[in-house]
């Protein structure tokens, strides 16, 4: 494609969004962004496979603090003061104009977890952001206008995650960081529109596993302002606590983004898939049947605990995770289970002192709002009383007791084939079993298959799952597939890459790595 600098090409068939979007001046910014940070982005993501070798050796992460004595973070512009429902959703044009028209405080629009990184679909994904932000996004569908009301949801980005590359940009030999690509466009095409409307460029940022990774952003930022001449600490970050590693530096993670940061968001299954991931060598740490892994369990109660005390003793918000739960359509019965589930999950989030909490679907707002709202009758919790509670390293590695069943195994297989074959057709939130699955949650499922079959976990009934038993128990999930599924080249490669990464010899780290490089694959575009 012709678009490009001379140190920079991008290397994709031509795309009407990309002439739009990839303009010569974002596509400047993009090649000096890479060349101040990649490297050091590398450094970072080598420090996680060095620390990875010392949990395999059976060492645990200890607690970090502050060395500075007096420090305070940025002030929360008044348009991120109220959270108490965040909505989220794929960068998707449709979905963009509901959540934003949904009633919820904030929407999230996701360029991460939900978002399948197709060329297609993170360059329309710009786009639309690039419409909304100036409220000129529409659409139609069967014969129905979508446009944006007067009021609504204040945006945030959320890019993708440190680890993943965006391989259709190339500069030299190196394939550019999708972070650095997914924030540099939304920043430069829209930080100053932003400010203008009297909001800012706000970030939620995932899957940082230390403060030097937050550091590493505060530098981004830093550069970035300077870079196109905004005011400083004009950008407002949100980090999502969803590594084990990061619960045990969250003071220091707020140190580092002192300048930018305005709250925490408990990112669970992001979180449950990093301690199976950390952990996967240690067969104390093995968690039972994915169902069972529930905000109540103590290692996850724990957590979310520290983040809001953390958060709150140094003035930013806590907000609360995501209920599974989606509405179930025509089963009135088990539509009222579904929302009395996310009605208590959003309860004991605003009991615990979450300032906010995220939801999935449009329909669930009101329900959040009002579990909220009964007990919080302020825009956020920061003025009350703060826990003096300890909470321990132990109680954060405690593994959940509870059992593997043949039952859950089969889920894990169901889920993690279904969800990858919709996600290498372009899919990154799916509804499978009237719960909303994505990136975070297909990786526990296809971790917890890995560390089971791998230590021949002992079930409920009494076997253990052996390689002949998983193989035995992954037929009974194939032969479930519909046959015309298994025509579909999608399907074969879910069901291959699951192989792949369930008997790999070395754990994974990434299931969504690994999937990318057939998503980029020529025939799947
Ligand atoms: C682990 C994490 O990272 S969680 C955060 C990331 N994950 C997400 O953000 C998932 C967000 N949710 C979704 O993507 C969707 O709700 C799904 C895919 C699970 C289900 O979507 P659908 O199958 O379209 O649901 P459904 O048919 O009930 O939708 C009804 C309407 O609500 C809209 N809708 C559903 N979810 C959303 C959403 N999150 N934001 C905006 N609109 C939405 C649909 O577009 C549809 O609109 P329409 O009536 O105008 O056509
Ligand atoms: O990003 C959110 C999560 O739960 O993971
Ligand atoms: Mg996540």
């Amino acid at each position: 494609m012709s678009l490009g600098l001379k140190e920079l090409q991008i290397d994709a068939t031509p795309n009407a969004h990309a002439s739009k979007i990839l303009s010569p001046d974002v596509l400047q910014f993009l090649l000096t962004l890479h060349k101040e940070f990649n490297e050091r982005r590398l450094f970072l993501l080598r420090e996680r496979e060095r620390q990875q070798q010392d949990f395999n050796r059976g060492v645990f992460p200890k607690f970090k603090t502050v060395a500075a004595k007096s420090w305070k973070v940025t002030a929360i512009p008044l348009d991120l003061q109220q959270r108490t429902v965040e909505i989220t959703g794929p960068a998707d044009r449709k979905m963009i104009i509901n959540a934003l028209n949904s009633e919820a405080n904030t929407f999230m629009v996701d360029l991460e977890d939900s978002l399948s990184p197709t060329w297609h679909n993170v360059l329309q994904g710009q786009q639309n952001i690039f419409d909304a932000v100036r409220g000129k996004i529409d659409y139609e569908e069967n014969g129905k206008s979508y446009r944006l009301k007067e009021e609504t949801a204040v945006l945030i980005v959320r890019p993708r995650g440190l680890h993943l590359q965006e391989s259709h940009v190339l500069i030299g030999e190196d394939e550019i960081a999708a972070s650095l690509f997914d924030f540099g466009i939304f920043f430069f095409k829209n930080a100053k529109h932003l400010l203008s409307k009297g909001t800012g460029p706000y970030l939620y940022l995932p899957k940082l596993e230390d403060a030097a990774e937050a550091a590493w952003w505060a530098e981004v930022f830093h550069f970035s302002e300077r870079h196109i001449g905004l005011p400083p600490e004009s950008i407002k970050a949100t980090v999502l606590a969803e590594t084990i590693t990061a619960s045990f530096q969250l003071a220091p993670i707020i140190f580092e983004l002192r300048n930018y940061i305005v709250g925490i968001n408990c990112g669970r299954w992001d979180y449950i898939f990093s301690y199976i991931k950390k952990f996967h060598s240690q067969e104390d740490c093995m968690l039972p049947d994915r169902n069972t892994v529930l905000m109540s369990s103590p290692f996850m109660e724990a957590y979310t605990s520290l983040v809001i005390q953390t958060c709150h003793r140094h003035g930013i918000l806590a907000i609360g995770g995501m209920a599974a739960q989606i509405p179930i359509k025509g089963d009135d019965a088990r539509n009222d289970i579904a929302f009395e589930k996310v009605r208590l999950d959003k309860v004991r989030e605003v009991q615990a002192g979450h300032d906010g909490t995220w939801v999935a679907h449009p329909a669930m707002v009101a329900v959040a709002r009002e579990a909220f709202e009964s007990y919080m009758t302020t825009a956020n919790q920061l003025q009350k009383p703060i826990s003096n509670r300890v909470i321990t390293e132990h109680e954060l590695l405690q593994a959940n007791l509870g059992e593997v069943t043949a039952a859950g195994v089969m889920d894990n297989i169901h889920l993690s084939i279904t969800y990858l074959s919709r996600w290498l057709k372009g899919q990154g939130a799916v509804a499978i079993n009237h719960l909303m699955e994505d990136a975070a949650t297909v990786e526990i499922a296809r971790a917890q298959l890995w560390q089971w079959r791998r230590n021949h976990v002992f079930m409920a009934d009494g076997q253990r799952l052996t390689a002949q038993h998983y193989k035995e128990l992954k037929e009974q999930v194939l032969q479930k597939i519909p046959a015309v599924d298994l025509l579909d080249t999608h399907t074969n490669t879910a069901i291959a890459l699951l192989e792949e990464l369930v008997t790999a010899r070395e754990f994974i780290p990434f299931a969504i790595s690994l999937a990318y490089k057939k998503l980029t694959d020529e025939k799947f575009n």
